[in-house]
């Protein structure tokens, strides 16, 4: 296959720069343009980024010119990092003019017409894009909470199905963006809102696991009550679950569903897919986002602690890569399905 040109959205921002990271030597796409705001937009890139990965800038990357959203752009596919006051306008205005839009933002992810895609759980949902109004199309990928908690729940609600969920979440600062939390508001602290996140996790995850037919999603019929917490981790959300079920199951049967499931970035191998989305740990003091964010290349959600609950019917931690899995590797994961699918012609 001949490489996909693409162009990345907020190139110089936390999820900007990790997609750039992420997309080196990638078999399908090539970084092609770089896009921030009219305070990047003139420089090379490696001047207007404030770099913060673990590599060097990518030598072809950095003296790339970065460009405004006002430019006209050429590559196919759109990986969007925008910021979200300015990602709803653009992205539609991209898609209208034929590009295919790949965004992290949360601007277009409950729009009826746009699908919020976790392919191992629900790429039949990308058929609605043949009913979006445009040229091209906008896919999203969910907010990083959501990524992790959608993901447990899908094989969980598959084979005992769902009646409840409460979930607290630890997030980590890179959720936040650059420069994000001022650090005296963060350092030995634990600070007990995240403005919007709470009710994206009540929402989001019941579009992932709906039903598609005949054009229209149809939300899955749980209730999940969320509290949302930012603390003092680099990288890695943190989560803790007690889900009442339908059917009643043991700890040991819900670790099994959880550990065996896949879908259909494993079947098709895709480049970016984790060989297990799921990994169940034993130890009783694990996950932690210190030691176990970049198993499966940052990709898979890892699940430890899985017990009776005394109130619901099952307790849990779940842990993952907010930046990676819970944002550009996502969105990668995505734009590599929507080729392998078939659906960029
Ligand atoms: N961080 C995370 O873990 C996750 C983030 N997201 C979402 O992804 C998006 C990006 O987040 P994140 O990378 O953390 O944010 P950052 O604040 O780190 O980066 C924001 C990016 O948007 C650009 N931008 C800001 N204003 C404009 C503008 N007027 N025109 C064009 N570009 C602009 C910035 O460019 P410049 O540098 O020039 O200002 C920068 O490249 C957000 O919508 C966020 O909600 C989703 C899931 C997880
Ligand atoms: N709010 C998330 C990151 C984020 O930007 O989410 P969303 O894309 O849903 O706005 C966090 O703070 O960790």
């Amino acid at each position: 296959m001949n490489p996909i040109n693409v162009a990345i959205l907020g190139a110089t921002g936390t999820v900007g720069q990790k997609f750039i990271t992420l997309l080196q030597g990638h078999p399908y796409f090539r970084i092609h343009e770089v896009v921030a705001s009219p305070r990047s937009a003139g420089k090379p890139y490696a001047e207007a980024a404030s770099w913060k990965q673990d590599i060097p800038i990518p030598q072809d990357v950095a003296p790339m010119v970065v460009k405004s959203l006002e430019d006209s752009l050429e590559s196919t596919i759109l990986f969007s990092g925008l910021d979200s006051s300015v990602a709803g306008e653009a992205e539609t205005r991209f898609a209208k003019q034929g590009h295919f839009v790949i965004s992290n933002s949360k601007n277009h992810r409950m729009d009826p017409d746009v699908p919020l895609i976790i392919p191992e759980i629900n790429p039949e949902h990308f058929e609605i894009i043949k009913t979006q109004p445009y040229q091209g199309a906008i896919i999203t990928n969910s907010n990083c909470s959501t990524m992790f908690l959608s993901m447990v729940l899908a094989p969980i609600h598959r084979e005992f199905g769902i009646e409840a969920v409460q979930v607290t979440t630890m997030q980590a600062i890179s959720g936040a963006g650059y420069p994000g939390v001022p650090s005296l508001d963060i350092l030995g602290n634990v600070v007990p809102f995240i403005g919007g996140e709470e009710d994206k996790l009540e929402t989001e995850p019941q579009k992932i696991l709906g039903t598609y037919t005949n054009g229209t999603i149809i939300p899955a019929d749980f209730h999940v009550s969320a509290q949302c917490n930012r603390v003092p981790v680099i990288d890695g959300h943190t989560e803790t679950l007690s889900i009442k079920l339908k059917k009643k199951a043991s700890p040991q049967q819900v670790a099994e569903v959880l550990a065996s499931f896949s879908g259909m970035p494993q079947e098709h191998k895709l480049p970016t897919a984790p060989e297990h989305p799921i990994i169940v740990m034993s130890d009783e003091n694990r996950p932690q986002p210190a030691r176990d964010i970049w198993l499966q290349g940052g990709m898979a959600t890892m699940v430890g602690r899985i017990r009776s609950c005394p109130v619901f019917d099952i307790k849990m931690v779940i842990m993952g890569h907010n930046t990676v899995r819970g944002a550009a590797g996502a969105a990668i994961l995505n734009g590599e399905a929507l080729v392998e699918l078939g659906y960029l012609q």
